[in-house]
Order: structure tokens, then sequence, then C-alpha cells
């Protein structure tokens, strides 16, 4: 990988350009026309259905770590959090110092945005040549299955790379709101890669300056569906990103992650943020670590919105297996080196399909 530094400069000053999404339909306002009927482009064949597969009482096993003991060293909070990234890929953070206020904040003034008029949303509409806005991501074909949800997307780090004509100023102060948040995540983010980098047997800076430049926000709606069972929020899928920091609503059950063959949900624990480890991590660790797959699901009678940051490198960034990870059960390396943008580019050219994305990066045997 490149070299780090602790606030990597951006050259280029452009944001970038990601790879457009084909428009489809706004979830929220079909169910607002017709809240009994699930349109045939939505429904999922039979063994993508909800309830085939869960093993819920395997929720209370995913592991929750501290992360004020983690930025102490502590070294038994750090093996839980090795523990976690090698057997879960996923992770509940208590501790994190985002105030509760902060994240209440947030999900009011986004829960107002999100019942608002369509016309005033689509304000923000996701342009034909952008991810970026309100709208739909990974949609590249008319047949394929849509999921139930809507979504707000933004870049919020670099600053650079914000365009702000995609930042709601309804409800008022939202805009400083998402910046507040996404800066509380951000540092929530450089600690856990200290703790990542130390696990993987790093200096525990190694990773910042890095991913620390590019954050994107992806706020998820999932309107209540009349039939749960016969759609998915959003498909099953692993994450392009170094971790994926989100926030869950307190009360209403959506995630579910892929663990032991079966689906395992991500109860909310409150105020905790739950955290993921993404492609680069998996690649980076040699698979050691794993980006696992996951999906949500949706509710009967409730909407549920959730709060996805995903921190990535930034384009230029060449990611491949650490050669000192590299030991005697796994002796070569499973992935190639590859130039992070483009891994992003030609996993948004493909629907979310489990980890099927992540075959580019694989070493063919
Ligand atoms: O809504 C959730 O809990 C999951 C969202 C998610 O996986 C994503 O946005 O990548
Ligand atoms: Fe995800």
């Amino acid at each position: 990988m490149d070299s780090y530094s602790e606030e990597t400069v951006v050259e280029n000053v452009d944001a970038p350009t990601y790879v457009p999404s084909i428009p489809v339909p706004n979830v929220q306002e079909l169910v607002r026309k017709d809240p009994v009927h699930v349109p045939e482009r939505y429904v999922r064949n039979q063994e993508d259905r909800t309830q085939v597969n869960e093993i819920p009482h395997l929720s209370s096993e995913i592991p929750v770590v501290d992360l004020s003991l983690l930025s102490t060293g502590d070294v038994k909070e750090l093996n839980k959090l090795d523990l976690a990234c090698k057997d879960w890929g996923f992770f509940q953070v208590v501790n994190h110092r985002v105030p509760k206020e902060v994240l209440q904040n947030m999900k009011n003034a986004t829960t107002e945005f999100f019942e608002l008029p369509l016309e005033e949303k689509n304000k923000y509409a996701m342009p034909s040549d952008d991810i970026q806005g309100y709208g739909h991501a990974y949609v590249v074909s008319e047949e394929q299955t849509l999921d139930w949800s809507d979504a707000l997307i933004l870049v919020v780090y670099p600053t650079q790379y914000r365009k702000f004509k995609f930042w709601p100023s309804i409800p008022e102060g939202y805009t400083e709101i998402i910046d507040t948040y996404s800066k509380g995540v951000k540092n929530v983010g450089k600690e856990l890669l200290r703790s990542i980098s130390t696990i993987m047997g790093m200096d525990k800076d190694a990773f910042l300056g890095l991913h620390n430049e590019l954050q994107a926000l992806r706020m998820n709606y999932y309107p209540a569906c009349y039939r749960p069972d016969h759609v998915l929020g959003i498909s099953p899928h692993s994450d392009t990103s170094t971790i994926t920091i989100l926030m869950q609503e307190d009360q209403i059950n959506g995630l579910q992650i892929k663990h032991n063959g079966g689906w395992v949900p991500v109860n909310p624990v409150p105020d905790a943020l739950v955290v993921n480890v993404g492609d680069v991590i998996e690649i980076l660790s040699n698979g050691k670590y794993k980006s696992i797959e996951h999906r949500a699901v949706t509710n009967e009678n409730k909407a549920r919105i959730s709060y996805a940051s995903f921190i990535c490198p930034l384009d230029h960034v060449e990611v491949e297996p650490l050669d000192h990870l590299l030991d005697s059960q796994s002796p070569n390396k499973m992935y190639k080196k590859v130039r992070y943008g483009d891994y992003l580019r030609s996993s948004m050219k493909r629907r979310m399909e489990g980890k099927a994305h992540t075959e580019m990066a694989k070493v063919e045997i």
C-alpha cells in the first residue's frame, strides 16, 4: 500500500465520479399509494425469501467491544476484537464517545427528511451520472429483483469531495447535523483502525491518513411492507469498504448477517454502533478477517432507517495482502493487487449479489 500520513493531501480536488444506477420507482411512494400490494419486481424467489434459514438464537453471541478499552491498548479487548473480525466479521461498539445527542439529532432530522413530500426530496435526486443524492444504487438491469428501500447517499470526506447540492437543507440544520455526526463517526473509525492495525501486527497508525480519507454515508429507508417475507430491504452483499460503521434504530430489527450458513439478526444495542469488516481488510489480511455477507429485512408495520458510513481508501490506493500476514497456514496470496478505485467501480457495475464482486480481486487457482 501507499505510504501514510495523518492527513493525506488530496491533490485532485474534483470529486470523483461513480458508476450510475438505472432509475427505479420510489418505494416509499409506492407504499403510500398502495400499502397492500407488492409489485412483482420486488418479489424474491423461494430460496431468497426472508425466513429461510434464519438462526435468531445466535444473535446474543455477536461480540460487543468497548472502544474506550481498545483506545488504551487493553489486551483482552484487542483479543476480543481479533476474534470478532475472524469469527464474525461484525461486532457492536459501545463507549464510542459519539454523544447520544448527536446520534439522536441525526435520527430525528433524517426521519423528518424521509417524511417530506416526494417533490421536496427529489430536489436532491440522484442524477443519471452519479450515485450521490436521493434514489437507488446498484440497479444495473431492468430484470433484477429490486430492494424494498430508498436511500440518500453522500460523500462526506474528504471535505473537498462534498457535493452540497445533494445535502438537504430541510429540515433546518440538517447539513450541520450530518457534518457533526460524520465527524463523530470519523473519529470512531480512526480509533478502530488503530486497533485493527495493532491486531494485524502493524504500527497502530499504519492505517491512518489513508483510510481516514474517503467516507461515504448511505441512509437507507425501508418502508413497512405488507409481505415482509416476500421482499428484502437490501440484498445480500459484503461491503467494499475498509470498515463500515452503522447506526440502526434502537427498537426495530432489520440487519441480518451470514454466519454458519444461516442468517443471524443483529439486535440493536441502544446507542451502540455496528461495525463490520469490509472487503479491503479481507484482502489486506489475506482472508484472515472476513467481510461478511449481510442483508436487511423489512417490517410489516414500521419503516426502518439505517445509517451506514463506509470508510474506504481513496481511489489511487493499491490494496493487496500484507506480506507479514502470510504464514504456514496460508502461505499464498489469495488476492491480487487491485487499485481501489477500479475495484469499487467494478463492484458498482453489478447488482448486489453476495460476494460475487470480490472475484475481481481473487487469485485464480
Ligand atoms: O440497514 C442495514 O442494517 C444494513 C445496510 C447496509 O448493509 C448497507 O447500507 O450497506
Ligand atoms: Fe452493507
